[in-house]
């Protein structure tokens, strides 16, 4: 049974917003005002390579991150965002981005997005081919400066010009907010501030907004009123979440992302990762257990979790790690069933 958005939409809003998605009911219980309604499909954003990545001490062989993204692009996952146009002096495991960009084997149905602070990022990222970027915001002005050293305002400056000459060569935008949920220098973030931040990247012209957690703090309960007050000044279908699993919490946190109708999620294979600029963050969400709740929820993906397994298999061994896919790990030990 299917329920459009805008169903569900106005039992969080009351009111009703404008979007194509269609919703699948789950559980639906007669007399029951509540009604579990999620996504039929939902598009996984591969971040493993470039977040995933950049906070490893020790650099990883160019060879490696391209053999890591070809065996992600055969996976079936529609979007790798694969390194970052940043200062080398900042986060020095992308220094080799353009090695990367150039490298891998690009697949015609995936997308390979960069990220780019600024229009010198934009320009080396274009000349080394790149057909999506990436510029990232934050809701907190003591992250950003941190992060990319400047204020939230000049922030938007820069990316207003990112923005505008990506538009002249018709190439898309995606839009991050770092500390959707909690900020690793000012704590508690007002959702407005969430809210005012994401407006301004997607009336920008971004053409997808993705809400960070960028130290895995928050709660369904958090993540919840965070979107309710986004959810009013972004069309939902033009949302996106970015879950680090610092306190377990983020397969709960995207399941409530999805029951408000997100059906965006970005992960990163074997839940590599965590932020340079945010101490203590553990990886973003795991590909695979993402994959595994989805696909157990009847949600289609696309996408082929025992090759995303191979590919985290693959990175850990390169990475003398062992995986924090907790999917992965279970299906290592030789009782569990691989049909689930
Ligand atoms: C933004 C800057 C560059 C500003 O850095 P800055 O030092 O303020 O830059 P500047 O404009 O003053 O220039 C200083 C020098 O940097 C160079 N420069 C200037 N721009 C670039 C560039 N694009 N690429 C390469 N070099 C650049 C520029 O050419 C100059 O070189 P010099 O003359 O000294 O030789 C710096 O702060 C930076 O690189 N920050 C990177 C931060 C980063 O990558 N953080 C991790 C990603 S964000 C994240 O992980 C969160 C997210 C997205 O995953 C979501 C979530 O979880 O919340």
């Amino acid at each position: 049974m299917s329920l459009h958005l805008n169903d569900i939409a106005s039992l969080y809003l009351g009111s009703k917003v404008s979007a194509g998605l269609r919703l699948k009911v789950i559980h639906v219980r007669n007399n029951m005002t509540w009604r579990h309604a999620y996504p039929e499909f939902v598009k996984i954003v591969e971040v493993g390579p470039r977040d995933g990545l950049q906070n490893e001490k020790e650099i990883v062989p160019t060879g490696v991150k391209i053999q890591l993204i070809d065996m992600l692009s055969g996976t079936g996952l529609s979007v790798i965002e694969v390194t970052s146009f940043v200062s080398s002096k900042w986060v020095p495991q992308m220094a080799d981005h353009t090695d990367v960009l150039r490298g891998i084997q690009k697949a015609s149905n995936v997308q390979y997005p960069v990220l780019t602070p600024n229009l010198q990022g934009f320009q080396d990222a274009v000349a080394a081919g790149a057909t999506e970027v990436a510029v990232f915001g934050s809701a907190s002005e003591t992250f950003s400066k941190k992060n990319i050293n400047c204020s939230v305002d000049e922030s938007m400056l820069r990316f207003e010009e990112v923005i505008n000459a990506a538009k002249k060569r018709q190439i898309p935008v995606r839009g991050y907010v770092s500390c959707a949920l909690g900020c690793p220098h000012e704590g508690h973030i007002e959702p407005s501030k969430v809210a005012e931040v994401a407006k301004r990247l997607y009336e920008m012209g971004c053409y997808e907004i993705s809400l960070g957690d960028t130290i895995g703090i928050g709660t369904p309960g958090s993540m919840l009123k965070m979107l309710q007050r986004v959810m009013k000044d972004v069309p939902i279908n033009a949302l996106a979440v970015h879950c680090h699993d610092t306190y377990g919490q983020a397969l709960p946190n995207i399941l409530t992302a999805l029951q408000m109708g997100v059906s965006v999620v970005d992960s990163a294979v074997a839940g590599l990762g965590g932020c340079p600029y945010a101490q203590g963050s553990s990886g973003n969400v795991s590909t695979e257990d993402v994959l595994y709740m989805l696909h157990g929820m009847g949600i289609e993906t696309g996408v082929n979790i025992a090759k995303v397994i191979e590919a985290g298999s693959f990175i850990c061994s390169a990475l003398s790690r062992k995986t924090n896919s907790k999917v992965a790990q279970a299906r290592s030990t030789a009782c569990c069933d691989e049909s689930l």
